[in-house]
């Protein structure tokens, strides 16, 4: 059985069965905040208080919750928990290829596939302080049908944590172990759980220019002060700042979205019209969700051989909708 790599931080790690029989990793931190990985996702009652689950199948984060137990990331009640499909909620890694802009399957595979537990992942060459965390990595490397309809020889690996405070942070690398360049996109698809989508609002992309899925990614600049929402949003707002809030007045919670090495912001709700015709959106569940993207989809990321990107989300969830909090860093949820 797979174990997942510990560090010294790390009091202790199980390897559980979740209630389809599917391993399921979890690591649990000195205060108690855990990060469980599953092989298939289930509607386990996740541990209450601080927590984060991933599940094998996609990379995919799928719940992280504060220490009052609350749930932060939007999950369909109609979603579909059928390997190889992807689960309509939490963070689906998007890889190598977004949307349909490409020969690819939507969004890439990455998101289709059964990954790993990293039992080797390399040191991050990069100024994480992994102390006080609980983290647990992934791996994803291609198999012989991914290279038939994508040659290119690639290592992926995700490493998803959560700090005492409650952040999630979701580092991911892709190296190239091929002979020759590859290109790709990326995206760490958010779906973020809120009051009423009538009551969120996005500040940070003011004055941005974004591209419109919904008008043949045509270019155009924000002008509003912050954005809000009346219809369906389908945008790729390009170049974004490093930080960005999404500030939901009717839970007066905050979501402060970090991001390195993505450069791209991508805010996605489908409205009610557009949420019918999917099958694994329940009825007004639109309402209930946010897809706020950190991203490299403009431009393509390219890597020659041996070399290695990195790419990285952090959220935090505070209590209140204080605009000048959200660089203090508050206390969480
Ligand atoms: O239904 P999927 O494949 O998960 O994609 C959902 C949406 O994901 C968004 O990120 C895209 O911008 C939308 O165009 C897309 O519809």
């Amino acid at each position: 059985m797979s174990m997942g790599h510990c560090s010294e931080q790390r009091t202790g790690f199980e390897v559980t069965k979740d209630w389809n029989g599917a391993d399921q990793f979890a690591i649990r931190s000195p205060r108690g905040a855990s990060v469980r990985a599953e092989k298939n996702f289930s509607r386990s009652d996740s541990s209450v208080g601080l927590s984060a689950q991933v599940c094998l199948h996609g990379g995919q984060v799928v719940s992280w919750r504060n220490h009052r137990g609350e749930e932060l990331l939007f999950s369909s009640s109609k979603a579909i928990f059928k390997p190889p499909r992807a689960t309509r909620g939490g963070i689906p890694i998007c890889f190598p290829q977004f949307g349909n802009c490409g020969t690819l399957e939507q969004h890439g595979f990455a998101r289709n596939k059964i990954w790993t537990i990293d039992d080797e992942a390399p040191p991050l060459n990069y100024g994480d302080n992994n102390s006080n965390k609980a983290s647990v990595d992934l791996l994803l490397k291609p198999s012989e049908d991914d290279l038939k309809c994508w040659p290119h020889c690639f290592e992926l690996r995700l490493r998803v944590s959560l700090s005492m405070d409650g952040d999630l942070s979701l580092i991911s690398r892709v190296r190239n172990v091929n002979g020759k360049p590859f290109s790709f996109a990326f995206a760490y698809h958010t779906y973020l759980s809120v009051s009423d989508i009538s009551e969120v609002r996005i500040e940070g992309l003011e004055t941005l220019d974004y591209l419109d899925n919904l008008s043949q990614r045509e270019r155009f600049t924000e002008q509003g002060d912050a954005i809000t929402f009346e219809s369906e949003v389908d945008r790729v707002y390009v170049g974004c700042p490093g930080v960005i809030a999404v500030l939901d007045h009717g839970k007066k919670r905050t979501f402060i979205v970090r991001k390195e090495g993505l450069p791209d912001i991508v805010v996605w709700n489908p409205w009610e019209k557009k949420s019918k015709t999917m099958a694994d959106f329940g009825d007004d569940e639109y309402k209930q969700m946010l897809c706020v993207d950190a991203a490299a989809v403009e431009r393509a990321i390219t890597l020659k051989p041996g070399e290695e990107w990195t790419g990285k989300l952090e959220l935090s969830a505070v209590a209140s909708t204080n605009c000048s909090d959200h660089l203090d860093r508050p206390g969480r949820l």
